[in-house]
């Protein structure tokens, strides 16, 4: 720990230490480089405690339940009585430690690395200056590099009578010790939607309002109107065109005063004007951290809104790297990892002449959305494409009509978006079960740009999910 007053100098700094932080300040530790990692709150960021993990702990127990619902009219009988408890008792022991991040910090230490609890900002080009959680402060000068992984808060908007009301952000909704008896999901993204559909099976009524046109609106409109059919058949209310325009809370919850687009039928016509739950979940996208880090003290001009411009290999300026959402090449953990990969890459090759590991690609970027059925998809819609002036055909197929969908009966679909002049995919969406998985495969073709005639010489086994994918080809060449 530095001396008031003084600073002390290291190899590297990283501030933030989420999935990417803590993954470039571990590998450079255990490369014998001398690294701080600053935390203000958890080792392991947004992830392990409030985000992928304990989500997909609470889907993983929400899909079992449905599969058991669909025991019946397949195999015989089977009596369903969710408990909430269990996989509330599975995320704060096996998944969180009870939000400790005891071990995590272990892990990092060990490998050398010195960790500092509290809220660092540049106060020079490769100088950072630290707010310890203690009270204290500590400064430090990085010889080769400081690497910022600051992440997302939960934005919650200006609605009336929003703030100050005990709303649930995905944070308190991961640490629900109960299904509350009814929910309002103020977005439909896939926070909104993953968590809607998790406690709509624990038998919570949900009632998810969207401001736009459609749930999840970044995917295919296909993927979208599919969710919404499959969400209200299982009792979810999905508004769309509809906003909160107040909120009020007392003893029973929450009251919200509802508005909707002109024109516009919410919910399959139903029009809705106000609505009671017990909880409200804002889920309404991110809100940026950067403003806690000072950009502009290393002469970094940050318009307070879009991710400042980086390079190839994620830096801001002369060993100044920006990775993970805030970086916004899209707020994954996989992206948070790979721009890790790159910067440790850099600096190792930089510090001990290792060969680099290139610069960031952006055309087969992978997401999922952990609904079910799963939506899959890489690189551009059908609209992106479009956008971007390509030459597009698209190909597409109902899940259902393929041998494996008719079996499980199965909703979901296959499309495939091509840049015709090219001949490869440069796009792809799998919504079905275990659409995550069947994404793999076109993931890679649009990575490894592999023309859309070889794809389509490939053998399909029988009868397999990702079969469907050779009908949508089949479907694209015929156009
Ligand atoms: C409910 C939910 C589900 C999700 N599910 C998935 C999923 O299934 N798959 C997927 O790929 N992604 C998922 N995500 C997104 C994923 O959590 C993020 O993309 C991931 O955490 C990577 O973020 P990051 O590395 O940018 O930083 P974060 O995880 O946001 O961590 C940043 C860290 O920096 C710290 N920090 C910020 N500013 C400072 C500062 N000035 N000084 C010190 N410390 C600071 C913060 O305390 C935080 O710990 C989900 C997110 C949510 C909310
Ligand atoms: N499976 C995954 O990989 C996964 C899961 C969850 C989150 N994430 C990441 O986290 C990010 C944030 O997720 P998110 O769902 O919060 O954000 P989002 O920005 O994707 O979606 C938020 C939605 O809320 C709507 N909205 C905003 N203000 C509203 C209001 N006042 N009333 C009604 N609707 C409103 C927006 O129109 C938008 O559709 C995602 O972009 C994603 O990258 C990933």
């Amino acid at each position: 720990m530095t001396e008031p007053g003084t600073t002390e100098t290291v190899d590297v700094v990283v501030v933030g230490m989420g999935p990417g932080g803590e993954a470039v300040a571990g590998e450079l530790a255990a490369a014998g480089l001398s690294v701080v990692g600053v935390e203000s709150r958890l080792v392991g960021g947004e992830c392990p405690y409030f985000g992928c993990i304990p989500s997909k702990m609470m889907i993983r127990a929400g899909n079992a339940l449905a599969e058991a619902r669909r025991v019946p009219g397949l195999a015989g009988q089977a009596d369903v009585v969710p408990d909430f408890s269990l996989v509330a008792r599975r995320i704060r022991e096996e998944a969180t430690d009870n939000w400790d991040d005891a071990v995590a910090a272990k892990r990092f230490t060990d490998k050398g690395g010195v960790l500092v609890r509290g809220t660092g900002r540049l106060t020079g080009p490769r100088q950072v200056t630290v707010a310890r959680n203690d009270g204290g402060e500590a400064s430090y000068s990085a010889r080769l590099a400081v690497v910022l992984n600051p992440g997302t808060n939960p934005a919650v908007p200006d609605v009336p009578g929003l703030a100050g009301t005990p709303l649930w952000t995905n944070r308190e909704a991961l640490q629900a010790e109960a299904a509350p008896a009814s929910l309002i999901v103020m977005g439909g993204g896939p926070i909104g939607a993953e968590l809607a559909q998790a406690f709509a099976r624990f038998g919570t009524h949900v009632t998810v309002v969207a401001r736009g046109p459609r749930l999840v609106p970044r995917e295919e409109p296909e993927a979208s109107e599919l969710l919404a059919g499959v969400f209200r058949g299982e009792g979810i209310d999905v508004l769309t065109n509809t906003s909160i325009m107040s909120v009020a809370h007392s003893g029973d919850g929450f009251t919200v005063e509802l508005s909707s687009s002109p024109g516009t039928e919410a919910d399959g016509g139903k029009r809705v004007s106000r609505l009671t739950a017990e909880r409200l979940l804002v889920a309404a996208g991110r809100s940026s951290t950067l403003g806690t880090l000072a950009l502009d003290a290393a002469g970094i001009v940050w318009d307070g809104r879009n991710p400042p411009a980086v390079d190839g290999h994620l830096q801001l300026a002369d060993g100044l790297y920006l990775i993970g959402d805030a970086a916004g090449a899209g707020a994954f953990t996989h992206m948070s990892m790979y721009h890790a990969n790159i910067v440790a890459g850099r600096i190792l090759g930089q510090h001990f002449q290792r060969p680099d590991r290139g610069t960031t690609e952006s055309h087969a970027v992978p997401r999922v959305t952990f609904t079910d059925p799963e939506i899959g998809a890489v690189g551009l819609t059908e609209q992106q494409a479009r956008d971007a002036g390509l030459n597009v055909r698209t190909g597409s197929t109902n899940l259902a009509e393929s041998t494996r969908g008719w079996i499980h009966e199965a909703e979901g679909l296959i499309k495939v978006v091509e840049d015709a002049d090219s001949g490869t995919l440069v796009g792809a969406a799998a919504v079905g079960p275990k659409g995550g998985e069947v994404l793999s495969m076109l993931a890679l073709a649009v990575h490894a740009r592999v023309p859309v005639a070889t794809l389509a010489t490939m053998i399909y086994a029988y009868p397999t999910f990702h079969r469907a994918v050779e009908s949508a080809l089949a479907d694209l060449r015929r156009r």
